[in-house]
Formats: C-alpha cells, structure tokens, sequence
C-alpha cells in the first residue's frame, strides 16, 4: 500500500520554508505493525516544514507515523520566528537547544510521533528522543557545508530509515578532515541533546489546568490578598504550584525549606528579575531592587552594601536612637497620634540617615519652599504598608498613592503581557486613570530623588567630616576612588544617588509597617507588654532608656522583635526572583524566565512550624531562657533570598529594636486596642 502526500495545489506553501530549501524531505507513513509506506515530497516540490508535517500526521489516521522532514532544516525558519505557530512543548524543545549552543539555529528536525490520541504533545517528546538516536546535527552540518552528500532515501538502500524501525540517518560520503570536526561536533551535540532529553522528560510542577492563550489568567488572584489565594492553591496542588498566566511562568512556592534550597542555594541562576513596565511607569527604574541580575545592578548593591553591612550600620545607631526618643516625646504629647508617628518616626530616621535632612516637627517649612511632612498608604502587599514622603504638593501625592494602590496583580499582568497598554491615553475607559496617577507617580519619584541628592551633595560640599549621612559618605568615597575619567565619575554618581533613592524608600515603609504591626499585636496581648517590661525593668532598670548595648541581653524584646517580622509581614510574597536557566527542583521540570514567588506569609504562617500561627506569642522563640537557635528563624525568610536579599536588614532590625524596647520601657504608655462608639475596645 502506498501512500502519497499530494498538497493541494490551493494549499498555500509554507510560510516558513524558503524557496531555495533543498526539497529533499520524505515522509515515511507506518500503516500497521509491518508495513512501511513512503512519499518523496520532493516529487511534489513542495517541502515541508514540521508544522506542515505536525498537520499531516495530525490529519492522517494511521496507527503510528514517522515524519523525516529533512532538508528544509537550515536556512530556513529561524526558530524564534516559528515561536507562535509551534505547539508549546516544541518551542521549548527548541528554545532549550537554542540556549545551550547560544547560536543561530536554524533547526526543523526528524521526528517521530507514535500518534496515540494523535497530541502534538506525543509528538514532543518523541521528537527530543529522536533527535538523540538520529544524530540529527550531523545531518544539518553536512547539508549545509556540502562536505556530506545525502543519499536519498530507498526501500532498498540498507542504510536507509525507510528499512528499518531505527531510523538510522541515510548513508554519507565524507571528505577529508572534516570528519573529524563532524564526529566530534557531533558529539558534543548529541551529549547536549541528551541532557536535553533528560530535562523535557521531567514534567512541569502541579497546577491548575491551563487555558488555551490565556493560561491560568482566572486562577490569578485579584483578590488584595494573593498570598492567601495562593496558599489556597497550595493546599489544592502542593507546596510547589506552577501557573501560566498569558505566556508568563509562575511558580509558587509555600515550603521554608524548597524556599531556601532553590532561591538561596541556586542564587546563581534565580536571582533575576523579571522586566515590568510597571518599574518605569511608576519611576521605579533607579530602583536596583527591581534591576535585572546583573552588572549594573551588582554595582548598585555593591555601593549599597557598603554603607549598610553590619560591620558599619552601627554608625547610624546614634540617629535611630535620637529619632526614637523624639518619637516618645511626641507620643506623650499626643498619644491618640501613634500612627502617624510611628511613620513620623522611621521616615525622619531615612531621611536623616541618608539625606542629612533635619525635621524636628510633623508640620515642617523648609526655606527652599513649603514643605508638608505627609502619610499616605501606598501600595503594599500587606494592605497596612504605607510610605511616607516628603514632598510639595500635598493633592498630587495623594494622587500618586490611589494610582499606586491599584497597581493589583491584574493590572500587572495585563501591563506585562500587553505592553502596549502603557501608552495609550489617560482618557482610556478602564486603565486611563490609573496610568494618569502612576505617571504623577514618577514624576515626583524623580523629582524627589535627584532633589534631595543634590541638596544633599551641596550640603555635603559645604560641610565637614561630622556628617555620616550616606550621601556624604558614597560621595567621599568616589572622591577617593573614582579615576580621572569623567564618564566613569558621572556613571557612579548616578549610581549612589540611585542607591541614596532607594534607602530612603525602602527603608521607610518596610520598617514602620512593621512597626505597625507591633503596635497592633501588643493592643491584643496585654501579657507580652507585661513581660517585655519585667525584662527590661531588670535589664535596664527606671533610670535610662534601653541602648543598643542591651540588645544581647533583652532575650524576650528580641523574640518579639522576631515575632512582629512573622506576626505582620509587610512583604507577604517578597519579591518575585527570575530563573535565568532551566532548572528542576524535586523532579519537576523548571523552565528559564519563570517567576518564582516564595509565600513568605504562607510559611510564617505555616502551623506545622508556628503552632498557633496567628497568635503574637514571642516565646515560641525562647527555649532556656535562650533564643531558640532550633526555631525557624523570621528573619531569613521577611528579609528575602540569595543574592537578592535585603541589603538594609540589619539596619531595620535595629531600628525596630530600639524603637519597640523604648516605648514598652515607659511604663506611661499602655497599648489598648481602640474603642468603638460605645467604648468597647475593637478587636482589630
Ligand atoms: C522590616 C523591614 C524590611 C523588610 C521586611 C524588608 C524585606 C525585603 C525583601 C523581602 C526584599 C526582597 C528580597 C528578595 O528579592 O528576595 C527586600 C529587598 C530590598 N530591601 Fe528590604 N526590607 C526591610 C527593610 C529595608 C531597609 C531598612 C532597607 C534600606 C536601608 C531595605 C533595602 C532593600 C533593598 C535595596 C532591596 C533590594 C535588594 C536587591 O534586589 O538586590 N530594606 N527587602
């Protein structure tokens, strides 16, 4: 029985193949167990291209079908151009094979596919198979370079596929040294295919199904809190969830120690970032925090680190102490202001820290123009993060916040997979408010940064070695060690003031949240007040205010000091981290550029390793009077991963030291839940 693959003369060529291809493709049909049919698809002057060839097996109704689609490999479709025509295994099948060489391929391989439910699916990982036993490349370099003649296939030729069930590549004539070159390139590629092979036999971790082009788009949260949809998910399909949301990979993990093994112990190839245009949009792109991995944003952490590793954040203990007695005083004179002061307190301790700038009051008038210290919640994941600026015009930053807030996870995925978005009109129906309010976000982003960097530089220029603000000392330190050369200088400016930028933020809203958070958990737990303050009426005693030289001693503030990282966390999924390789963890295959998204909350929260996890309960911390070294640790997972986590952590535990041991110290406050109109106390 023969079988001929006649393409109808109204069935358009294919758009990938190129007319000078070589037309010396063949299609061998399997009907049955024994009998091998085949078609020169040269005859017909029409070669095909392996989508033509997935179609035909697709279409045909045969027990099994093997497909060589030979000659139309190179030169013809460079292989990100077929990316959306192809079935989404093959392209990763592809694009695996295009990382590894790290060269222009050009690749339409032999395949085979066992048709079983006739699946493009099938076919992949028949196709990965094959190309191990085919030596596929061989080929490829040998049609290409001439050096190899291919032998058109025949029932009779013995070194021909058509004959046997192995699909040995046709016989070749060689010439000269270059069969050395072909052996061993051969080699290495078969030894890459071979890993190839291995990595797409491992499926993907467990996940909700996937909807064609859309994904998991309806499983996305939309939900304000996504940790909590997302342990939802976890509890369906595991610790380890993957989602596709619009051509986006995802993957969720909800266990401390796949957490660690994967974003700290393989930091080298999970510390990317992935691009959002939200990052400009909202004048974000100073900010190396969101910086892809690598060079630029190395160098930004680097000047960073400099100014806050442990062996020098001692040097700002001095401002975070004043600003918090400053805070206390406040609090006596206006203790139904305790919001507003907490963030009072950690935003004068930022600006001081990094800017050299003095408020000494909540309502402050600077001489370069009128200055209105303001609160105003900003996006956080935590729904109680807030950000406190220092800014003009009071009506434009409470624009920028709402714009902030709706930055929701579907307005990132929407921007991130339709960029386009970003640039249509503020009178859009639907997203125009929003990118009116996100932009005025920006603007006043840059301004306040190259603000504040350049008074901060004058003053630095001006004044003498008794400023330690960050500023004065980045600046100094470029005076000492920048070469001669201008543009190199200019570059590393621009690197600490980006770098002056990003402490004053970052360590606003990250610690007064939490901070917040404090004040929240001791209104519920009168008896943890009671005993911080046994500990520091004997530790400290009546007569001073606690110091950092307490701190090893006061076990119990620094338990809760722990116990408001886990309690509240102000970063409940951290900062998504991006696979720059393929990977797997516990046999799961995982894909490059995946957005891994640790559930920090979900694991500070975790009963198995909090039992009654949504108690404030500081002595889940203490074992012999001790720290508990054996418990699971808040701080390494509040603060981040790897290469990426948080640079400013050793300088925001100690400002939530010194602030939470002061104001339990003072025996004159005592922290009550609000009461409502009848006065009954509102369990928050
Ligand atoms: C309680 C306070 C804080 C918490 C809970 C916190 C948490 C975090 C987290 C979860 C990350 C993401 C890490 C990752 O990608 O895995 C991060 C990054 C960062 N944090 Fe913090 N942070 C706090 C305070 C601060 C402070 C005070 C500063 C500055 C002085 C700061 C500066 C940064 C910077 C610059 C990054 C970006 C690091 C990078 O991408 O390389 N943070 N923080």
């Amino acid at each position: 029985m023969r079988y001929g693959i006649h393409r109808p003369a109204s069935e358009k060529k294919s758009k990938y193949v190129h007319e000078k291809t070589p037309a010396d493709c063949m299609l061998m049909l399997r009907w049955g167990d024994s009998r091998l049919q085949q078609c020169d698809a040269k005859a017909d002057k029409a070669p095909l291209s392996i989508m033509d060839a997935c179609t035909i097996m697709h279409q045909h109704p045969y027990d099994e079908v093997k497909v060589t689609a030979r000659a139309m490999c190179m030169n013809t479709i460079p292989w990100q151009n077929s990316r959306h025509s192809m079935p989404t295994p093959m392209y990763r099948a592809y694009d695996q094979v295009h990382r590894v060489t790290s060269a222009p391929l050009y690749v339409h391989r032999v395949t085979s596919a066992p048709l079983v439910g006739r699946t493009y699916s099938r076919l992949q990982v028949e196709f990965s198979t094959r190309l191990v036993r085919l030596h596929a490349p061989l080929w490829l370099i040998a049609s290409q370079s001439n050096t190899v003649t291919p032998v058109r296939p025949s029932r009779s030729d013995p070194t021909c596929a058509l004959n046997s069930d192995t699909d040995d590549m046709p016989s070749v004539e060689y010439h000269g040294c270059t069969i050395a070159c072909i052996i061993s390139f051969t080699s290495f590629l078969c030894l890459i295919f071979a890993k190839l092979h291995s990595r797409a036999e491992k499926p993907l971790p467990p996940g909700p199904r996937r909807s064609p082009l859309i994904g998991n788009l309806f499983n996305a949260p939309r939900a304000r809190k996504p940790w909590v949809a997302f342990r939802h998910l976890m509890q369906t399909y595991g610790d380890i969830v993957y989602l596709e949301v619009l051509g986006r990979r995802m993957l969720l993990l909800g266990n401390p120690s796949d957490i660690l093994e994967f974003l700290d112990k393989r930091s080298s190839i999970t510390s990317d970032r992935a691009y959002s245009p939200l990052i400009s949009l909202a004048g974000q792109a100073y900010n190396f925090g969101f910086m892809p991995y690598g060079q630029w944003w190395r160098r930004h952490r680097r000047m960073f680190w400099q100014q806050f590793h442990p062996g020098v954040v001692s040097r700002y203990w001095p401002i975070q102490k004043s600003r918090t007695h400053d805070f206390l005083v406040k609090l006596l004179e206006q203790p139904t202001s305790c919001q507003k002061l907490i963030r009072y307190c950690f935003s004068t301790t930022a600006l001081k820290v990094v800017y050299n700038v003095d408020i000494d009051d909540v309502q402050d008038t600077r001489p370069s123009g009128k200055y209105t210290f303001v609160n105003y919640p900003v996006i956080s994941q935590a729904g109680g993060g807030c950000t406190t600026l220092w800014s003009d015009p009071l009506g434009i930053i409470e624009e920028i916040f709402v714009g902030l807030r709706e930055v929701t996870i579907s307005v990132q995925f929407i921007l991130e997979s339709f960029p386009f978005v970003q640039h249509l009109p503020t009178w859009t129906p639907g997203i125009g408010k929003f990118l009116k309010q996100i932009s005025r976000s920006r603007i006043t982003n840059e301004h306040l940064i190259a603000r504040e960097f350049n008074e901060a530089r004058a003053r630095a220029e001006i004044n003498d070695a008794e400023d330690p603000s960050v500023v004065t000392l980045m600046l100094h330190r470029l005076a000492q060690t920048t070469s001669s050369d201008g543009d190199a200088r200019d570059e590393e400016e621009v690197i600490a003031k980006d770098v002056a930028g990003v402490a004053m933020e970052a360590s606003t809203d990250t610690t007064f949240s939490t901070a917040e958070g404090f004040f929240v958990a001791m209104s519920l737990h009168p008896e943890v007040q009671q005993k911080a303050r046994a500990e520091l009426d004997l530790i400290v005693g009546p007569h001073r205010l606690p110091d950092f030289s307490d701190r090893d001693s006061l076990v119990y503030i620094n338990a809760i000091v722990k116990e408001s990282l886990r309690w509240h966390n102000v970063l409940p999924l951290g900062i998504s981290h991006n696979t720059t390789e393929d990977t797997e963890l516990h046999g799961y295959h995982i894909p490059a550029s995946t957005a891994v998204v640790p559930n920090i909350w979900a694991c500070m929260h975790d009963p198995r390793f909090y039992p009654e996890p949504e108690r404030f309960n500081p002595d889940r911390f203490i074992r012999d009077g001790q720290l508990d070294r054996g418990a699971l640790d808040p701080s390494d997972f509040a603060f981040g991963f790897g290469r990426r986590i948080c640079p400013g952590r050793h300088f925001a535990e100690a400002g939530l030291f010194i602030a939470i041991a002061s104001v339990l110290l003072l025996h004159v406050f005592e922290i009550v839940p609000p009461l409502d109109e009848d006065g009954r106390p509102v369990n928050t």
